[in-house]
């Protein structure tokens, strides 16, 4: 079976994977989500049923793309899990299960998926270690500590791996860590580099922050980056600045809610963006930009694609050595932002919505923003960017100044102060936007009354589009070109995984993970009783779903 015939993973197939397989977090390097298999498509998709399913075991969010490697599946799950199991068929070949320490404080439960290279697959756990399995066996390799647990570190993403290099970026920007981006060796496990999203004293950049607040300012890196081959650049998002009011770290705090370019073999830094200065929302900036080769203007830009937490659908040119300002919009109603400087590509705040100690600050959209990690996708067939959106929340909350203890929270306000309203009138949450990234014009959007829409998109060359992320625990298949509702399908639980397309042996099957938890079930809670009839009783426990067509 494929598991005997185990496939290596090599730097020429990372760089340019067979149409049947998704061995990235984004099926390819340049972050699209875009799958080039067409058998199953717009004529066909209502034929579309379920051929196996497999229970994980385990509750909480279920976020991992499936990834496959010519007929074998590894599935990542959360509490430090990854099931391997053939593709075709659903039989279990082996499974890890990581013994999570008793005393680990879980913030954000979950894990993105396995990274794979030749004969082996890379598990980041939130305990902070990243394990090496032997693809065929499931056995531990190597096991390295990548930061303590216990000073409130842990990582959720799925590994990046260019060229024998695993990287990986940690997660604690609401536990007062100071963010980093590490590379390790692929064979052995040892640390290669580690580059910190903040500058220490005396590196360019430290100079936006006051006295000591660099070292405890958050900017951390907790979501898979992409890579440009032809220019060696990978591209990684950073997280929110720590603790959340403004005015508890002065300054601009770089690196935080920016992209950076990094070098892969050194990890020094080439360029940057800062998508807002002084985060004082919670607007990580992690879902790294798409790489697109995109018309506009009369001319083709090699442009990066990120539509932000921060409510703002950004286009930005990548260059050697700078990344430039195209074009920015919002994307969903926000009052934060009065406008964007045209040259730097800088929003302009309005300074009563940006949170500060000592007083109640409301703003839109919420802590959550016009979009949270959960991806988008660009089809290379309509050239549409495909958003989960939220529209019409806003929230707010109360800033304290707290004093720092490792491993605890540090939010700079209380949990319970937390606030998520929606907008008065509102006629629906959740967004799936199609935008055309040439003009900065909708083409469509598809709206949830009852729902938000927390489920990354995945876009084919059949012109669907995938996603699931709504309460109703459903899993949809748009048209790329017109966003008509064409097939959907009831999950055992709501589904935040992200949707694949993949083949074996000729046939065409789109895989997703249906398992409720982590922040769709956090803004789930927040909604109870200020949305009248929101289902909020969304099941939790993790399954994997295999589709087919009906033959
Ligand atoms: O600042 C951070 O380090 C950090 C990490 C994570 C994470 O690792 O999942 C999330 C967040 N922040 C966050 O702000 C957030 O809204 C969030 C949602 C989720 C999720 O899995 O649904 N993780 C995270
Ligand atoms: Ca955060």
């Amino acid at each position: 079976g494929p598991i005997e015939n185990y496939s290596p993973v090599t730097a020429e197939r990372l760089k340019n994977p067979e149409p049947g397989n998704w061995m990235h977090y984004r099926r390819t390097y340049d972050g699209q989500g875009y799958s080039p298999l067409d058998q199953i498509n717009t004529s066909n998709v209502k034929n579309l049923v379920p051929v196996w399913t497999f229970s994980t075991g385990v509750v909480e969010g279920h976020e991992a793309p499936p990834i496959i490697n010519n007929g074998v599946m590894f599935v990542a799950t959360p509490m430090g899990q990854v099931i391997a199991l053939n593709a075709k068929t659903g039989d279990e070949y082996w499974r890890y299960k990581r013994q999570l320490p008793d005393d680990l404080f879980q913030l954000h439960p979950t894990n993105r998926g396995v990274g794979l290279w030749e004969d082996k697959l890379y598990l980041a756990t939130t305990d902070d270690h990243l394990v090496a399995l032997d693809a065929k066996t499931g056995k531990v390799v190597w096991d390295t500590k990548v930061q303590d647990y216990k000073k409130g570190q842990y990582l959720t993403l799925m590994p990046l791996v260019v060229d024998g290099k695993v990287i990986v970026g940690g997660s604690g920007g609401e536990l007062g860590v100071r963010g980093y981006v590490v590379a390790f060796d692929a064979n052995t496990g040892k640390e290669l580099w580690r580059t910190f999203t903040i500058p220490g004293t005396g590196e360019p950049g430290n100079e936006t922050w006051k006295g000591d607040d660099w070292k405890t300012g958050g900017g951390s890196a907790w979501m898979t980056g992409n890579y440009d081959p032809d220019t060696k650049t990978v591209y990684w998002g950073t997280g929110n600045a720590a603790p959340w009011p403004g005015d508890t770290h002065p300054g601009d705090n770089l690196y935080t809610s920016s992209v950076l370019a990094l070098d892969p073999d050194s990890g020094k830094m080439k360029t940057y963006f800062q998508y807002h200065q002084n985060d004082s929302w919670d607007w990580d900036e992690v879902d790294a930009p798409m790489l697109v080769d995109l018309q506009r203007d009369g001319r083709t830009i090699k442009s990066l694609i990120h539509p932000g937490r921060n409510a703002i659908f950004w286009i930005l040119e990548r260059k050697p050595d700078s990344i430039k300002y195209v074009a920015g919009w919002p994307f969903v109603h926000t009052d934060v932002w009065k406008g964007i400087e045209p040259e730097s590509g800088k929003p302009i705040v309005d300074p009563a919505r940006k949170p500060v100690i000592g007083k109640r600050v409301e703003f839109c959209p919420s802590l959550w923003g016009g979009k949270d990690w959960p991806s988008a996708a660009y089809s290379q067939k309509t050239g549409l960017v495909y958003v989960p959106a939220n529209e019409n929340f806003c929230g707010g909350f109360t800033g304290e100044k707290v004093p720092l203890v490792a491993g605890q929270l540090w939010l700079g306000t209380k949990p319970e102060d937390i606030g998520l309203t929606p907008r008065p009138g509102a006629t629906h949450f959740g967004e799936l936007q199609a935008w055309d990234p040439a003009t900065g014009k909708k083409a469509w959007s598809h709206n949830f009354p009852k729902s938000h829409l927390f489920g990354s998109v995945t876009a084919t060359a059949g012109d669907l589009i995938l996603v699931g992320g709504t309460n109703d625990r459903m899993f949809r298949a748009f048209h790329a070109k017109t966003g008509e509702l064409l097939w959907e399908q009831k999950t055992n639980s709501g589904i935040m995984g992200m949707p694949i397309a993949y083949e074996v042996d000729g046939t065409q099957y789109i895989a997703v993970q249906s398992g409720w938890g982590v922040d769709a079930q956090r803004i789930q809670d927040a909604l109870v009783g200020k949305v009248p009839g929101l289902e909020n009783n969304v099941p939790q426990g993790g399954v994997v779903w295999v589709f087919a067509v009906r033959k």
